[in-house]
C-alpha cells in the first residue's frame, strides 16, 4: 500500500505542529523520519493512523484518501508498532499476536490453521516462541516491544508505520527488529532517533524540524554536517563505508 502525504498541516490549540509535510512512502522501501524531539515526527505517525486528524492537506492509501477508507481495509494493509503500552486486559504473547490476524477474519469467524502458523512464524522471527504461553504484562519492555512487532507481522501488512520501535531494545534486538522489517519488502516508514542505524537500514530519508522536512533523500544525501548542523545544531564530520553506515564523529 502506497502512503502519500501532501502538504499537511496539524495544530493543538495555538502552536503548529505541522507546517506543509509532503512525503511518499513507496516502492517497497524503508522510510525514516529522523528529527530532534518536538520536531513532529510522532504527530505525523498519528495522523496516519488516524488517532489525530489534519487541518488541511491530503493523505492518500493507494490514490484513495485516507478517510475514503473504513478502518477494517486499512487494518488489513496497515500496521502499527509504537512504543509498548499497557493493555487494558492482560493476554498471553501468543493471544496478543494472534489479535494481528483479527482484520483478515470475517465476523465471528475462527482462526484457521494459517492463521497459527503466521502467529508461530512471527513468534520465531522476534524470538519470542519460547515464551508465548507468558502474560503480556510479565514481560521485560524489550520482550513486549518484539510482541508488538510480531502482532504486526502476523497482520502481513503491506504498509508498516514503526514509531521508535526500537527504544527498549538492547542493541542486538535493534539490528534484528530493523533486519526483519527490511526483509519484509513491503513500504515502511519508521521514526527513528538512531541516526546510524537509521543510515544503515533505510533507503530513504526525511529530516524533520519544527513540523518541516528540511532534508530529504537517501542516507548519504542527506546526512551531511550542514543537515546535522542545521537540524540538530551540533557540529559533525561524517565518513561513509562501504555498505552504507554512517561514521558520525561530533566535535
Ligand atoms: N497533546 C498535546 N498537547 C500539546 N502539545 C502537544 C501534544 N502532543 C504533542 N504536542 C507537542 O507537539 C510537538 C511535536 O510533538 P511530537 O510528539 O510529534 O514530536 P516528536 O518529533 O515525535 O518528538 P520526540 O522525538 O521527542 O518523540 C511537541 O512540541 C509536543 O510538545
Amino acid at each position: 500500500m502506497d502512503l502519500i502525504c501532501q502538504d499537511i498541516h496539524f495544530g493543538l490549540g495555538e502552536k503548529k505542529i505541522l507546517k506543509g509535510v509532503s512525503l511518499k512512502v513507496e516502492g517497497n522501501q524503508f522510510h525514516t523520519i529522523l528529527g530532534p524531539n518536538g520536531s513532529g515526527k510522532t504527530s505525523l505517525l498519528k495522523l496516519l493512523y488516524r488517532q489525530e486528524k489534519a487541518d488541511k492537506g491530503l493523505i492518500s492509501l493507494d490514490g484513495k484518501p485516507l478517510e475514503q477508507w473504513t478502518l477494517k481495509e486499512t487494518a488489513k494493509q496497515m500496521a502499527v508498532v509504537t512504543q509498548f503500552n499497557q493493555l487494558q486486559f492482560d493476554c498471553t504473547v501468543e493471544e496478543i499476536v494472534l489479535l494481528g490476524r483479527t482484520p483478515h477474519l470475517s465476523f465471528l469467524q475462527k482462526e484457521k490453521e494459517r492463521d497459527y502458523a503466521l502467529v508461530q512464524d512471527a513468534l520465531v522471527k522476534v524470538d519470542m516462541l519460547e515464551k508465548k504461553t507468558r502474560l503480556y504484562s510479565s514481560l521485560s519492555g524489550g520482550e513486549k516491544q518484539r510482541v508488538l512487532l510480531a502482532r504486526a507481522l502476523a497482520q502481513e501488512p503491506t504498509l508498516l508505520l514503526l514509531d521508535e520501535p526500537s527504544n527498549h531494545l538492547d542493541i542486538k534486538y535493534q539490528l534484528d527488529l530493523l533486519a526483519i522489517v527490511k526483509n519484509l519488502k513491503v513500504n515502511v516508514l519508521a521514526v527513528l532517533h538512531d541516526i546510524q542505524l537509521a543510515c544503515r537500514y533505510s533507503d530513504y530519508l526525511y529530516l524533520m524540524k519544527e513540523g518541516e522536512i528540511l532534508y530529504q533523500g537517501t542516507p548519504k544525501e542527506t546526512i551531511t554536517p550542514e543537515s546535522l548542523q542545521t537540524v540538530y545544531g551540533v557540529q559533525s564530520q561524517v565518513t561513509w563505508t562501504e555498505d552504507q553506515q554512517a561514521m558520525i564523529h561530533y566535535l
